[in-house]
């Protein structure tokens, strides 16, 4: 299941994401904000975390306007590793090397179709499992 989130910034990137969930049929709990009216990004990092940490989804998805103040909010959270991506090397990379449990994008940053790709190669590249990335991980953890 992938928690997704976004403040007034995001949604329209995240309608966009959703489409491209239910296109390939993967399950996904959206955590709002549901429209263009201001909101604040820290209550839907905190949402798709918490999701994250009880287990209720695996990866999450968070859209603000750079991506950087969801990605600060979510980061806060014991167990979250937000990754801020904003090409495919790094969605890539976050995923083999960080275990990044969540991505955010900055929808005033990327285009909808760029956006679409980071999200495709982060839903679609598993952690490496190497020894140095999990005693880095748990570096992080500690
Ligand atoms: O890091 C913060 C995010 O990019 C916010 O989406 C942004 O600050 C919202 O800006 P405004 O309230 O001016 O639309």
């Amino acid at each position: 299941m992938i928690a997704i989130g976004n403040d007034h910034t995001g949604y329209a990137l995240k309608k966009a994401i959703i489409e491209y969930l239910e296109e390939r049929n993967i399950a996904y709990k959206d955590f709002g904000c549901g429209d263009i009216t201001s909101s604040d990004y820290p209550e839907y990092a905190h949402e798709v975390g918490k999701a994250i940490q009880n287990k209720e989804c695996e990866l999450g998805i968070l859209i603000c306007g750079t991506g950087i103040g969801i990605s600060i909010a979510a980061n806060k959270m014991k167990g979250i590793r937000a990754a801020l991506c904003h090409d495919c090397f790094s969605a890539e990379a976050t995923r083999l090397h960080n275990d990044a449990n969540v991505l955010a994008l900055g929808a005033r940053v990327v285009g909808i179709g760029h956006a679409i790709k980071i999200v495709d190669t982060f839903l679609n590249t598993d952690f490496s499992q190497n020894e140095r990335h999990i005693r880095r991980i748990q570096m992080l953890e500690e």
